[in-house]
């Protein structure tokens, strides 16, 4: 990791009419840490992940991705940053419609100009990468398990070889297996390809197999970010509730 954050939020705002979900938040993401964001619901997680990837303006504050800009920039310049990140929403959020391929090709397609056979090409490594079989790449998402849509969704996720992968409760829905082999994957992908991951969760164990540090979303901003250890230190209500509650303790190996 650099000292120089990869993302950087400052003085975030925002509010939906009179609804404010944050006020002044701030966080910062190092290159190469899997960062878990947590927060009870309604806290802004998802809000904020859609902020940072430019999809919906704060009312007030500053976002740099990559020391560029997220909010004020121009389109241009918005499209050469976004290349350099991807996405996986809730779900894996595929195209129904679209076979696997398909839809991993998505990103190559609206972003590139490769020739249709390297785009095959591309999306077939792709997809071997997250663990699915070849004869995945026909199907289409109603013919494929949650945790295969999960790893389609991954696939697509890093399709452009990005340096960042947002994952919006990525085990949400999997059994624990799955869910633990995808921890594993998300582990495996991120020490393999340098990526830094910002993943919100409301999943203990994943916190616990994978991520460097936890940012805690709490009273409209990042109340505290740190190691699970650090943050099992703090005498904050929600903080002790949820890392030290029965299930924190589980997930923590302790009984
Ligand atoms: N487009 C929108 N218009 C109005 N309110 C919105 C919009 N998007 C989100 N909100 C509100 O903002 C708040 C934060 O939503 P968000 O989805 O980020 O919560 P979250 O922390 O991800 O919750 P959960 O853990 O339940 O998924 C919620 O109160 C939600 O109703």
């Amino acid at each position: 990791m650099t000292d120089v954050p990869i993302i950087r939020v400052r003085g975030l705002t925002t509010r939906f009419g009179d609804h404010v979900v944050h006020d002044g938040l701030d966080l910062e993401v190092a290159r190469g840490e899997i960062l878990g964001v947590v927060g009870g619901s309604g806290t802004g997680k998802s809000v904020l992940l859609r902020q940072i990837i430019g999809l919906l303006d704060p009312a007030a504050g500053r976002i740099e991705v990559l020391g560029q800009p997220v909010t004020g920039t121009t389109p241009q310049s918005f499209r050469k940053l976004r290349r350099r990140w991807g996405v996986m929403f809730q779900g894996g959020a595929l195209f129904s419609s679209l076979t696997v391929r398909e839809n991993v090709e998505i990103p190559l397609r609206e972003q590139t100009d490769l020739p249709q056979a390297l785009r095959e090409t591309l999306a077939a490594i792709k997809v071997r990468m997250v663990g699915l079989p070849q004869d995945a790449m026909g199907k289409h998402p109603a013919q494929l398990s949650g945790g295969m849509r999960k790893r389609a969704g991954f696939a697509r996720a890093i399709a452009l070889d990005p340096e960042i992968v947002f994952l919006d409760e990525p085990t949400a829905g999997l059994d624990p297996i799955g869910a633990a082999a995808l921890d594993t994957l998300i582990g495996q992908l991120r020490d393999a390809l340098g990526l830094t991951v910002f993943l919100v969760t409301h999943d203990l164990d994943t916190l616990h197999a994978i991520c460097d540090r936890v940012a805690v979303l709490a009273e409209r901003k990042v109340l505290a970010v740190g190691t699970i250890a650090e943050l099992r230190a703090l005498p904050h209500p929600w903080v002790h509730d949820y890392f030290s509650g029965p299930r924190g303790r589980a997930a923590a190996g302790e009984r």
